[in-house]
């Protein structure tokens, strides 16, 4: 009985299968097999392969892009709005500042700041999501990334930025700012800025969070810190430039603090 069930012994990657679980065909027989159709492309293995190429993609489209930051904001901001202007604004002084400036690549706020960044001659960065209606990238993109996937797209945003400035945003936007400040908050990213643009638009969700959230702990006065909001593009570009600078400065430092340490070790050895 024992040697039966040996012989039914199936191999199938890492994966041992007997009795019933051993499958008809094999691996080799279904990849190769000109009449299997299509459906296979539907299925989570072969999913997990897509979203695969889209970190590679991702990271090899971005990973020469230079400093930069995120623009995050409504995609419904219309044209002729003070938030476009103000997002018009923010891309510029970004570009002046030295950085890249990426957006989601759509329509309203991410337009907005691209078409400042692409205006004043930097580098203007769109990463796309694929969504159920038919949607491109906006005509302020010069380089586009596209994504099936949020969790990859929002990889790249927190990879390749050096911090977040929020325009005011509805669900996408929400979803983008607390994403950062859980990342920032569970320590997962090295802190970076969060900068919310617009007083009037972000105190309701200020006064909620400093209010009942806080008070019934489950945030803490840290945390609350975490935010900063303004009013102008000049302070969002402001607060983000020196968070940077003053995080390459610790960087030094801390890399002058280890020299330090290895010249006093190596000099006593
Ligand atoms: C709603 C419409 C188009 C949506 N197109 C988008 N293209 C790219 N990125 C988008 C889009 N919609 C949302 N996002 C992301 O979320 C943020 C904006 O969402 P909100 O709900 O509008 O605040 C934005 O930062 C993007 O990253 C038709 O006009």
């Amino acid at each position: 009985m024992a040697s039966d069930r040996r012989i039914r012994e199936y191999r199938k990657g890492p994966v041992t299968l007997k009795g019933s679980q051993v499958p008809a065909t094999t691996s080799d027989q279904r990849l190769l097999d000109s009449d299997a159709g299509g459906s296979f492309t539907h299925t989570d293995p072969w999913r997990v392969l897509r979203i695969q190429s889209e970190f590679v993609e991702g990271f090899g489209a971005l990973a020469e892009l230079g400093p930069a930051m995120a623009v995050f904001g409504s995609a419904r901001t219309p044209v002729d709005s003070p938030e476009y202007a103000l997002g018009e604004e923010l891309g510029r002084l970004l570009v002046e500042a030295g950085y890249a400036v990426i957006t989601g690549g759509g329509p309203g706020a991410m337009e907005a700041a691209n078409r400042g960044a692409s205006e004043a001659g930097g580098v203007s960065v769109g990463l796309g999501i694929e969504l159920p209606f038919e949607q491109s990238m906006n005509d302020w993109v010069d380089m586009g990334v596209n994504f099936r996937y949020f969790f990859a797209r929002k990889t790249m945003f927190v990879k390749y930025s050096r911090g977040f400035i929020v325009l005011p945003g509805g669900f996408g936007t929400l979803d983008e700012l607390f994403e950062a400040l859980t990342l920032v908050q569970t320590q997962k990213v090295t802190q970076f800025p969060v900068v919310l643009v617009g007083k009037a638009y972000w105190q309701g969700l200020l006064d909620w969070l400093t209010g009942p959230v806080l008070a019934g702990g489950k945030i803490r006065d840290a945390d609350i810190a975490l935010i900063e909001v303004v009013d102008t593009a000049a302070e969002a570009v402001e607060i983000v430039v020196k968070a940077d600078h003053d995080r390459d400065a610790g960087a030094d430092l801390h890399e002058d603090e280890l020299e330090a340490v290895r010249g006093t070790r190596y000099d006593g050895a």
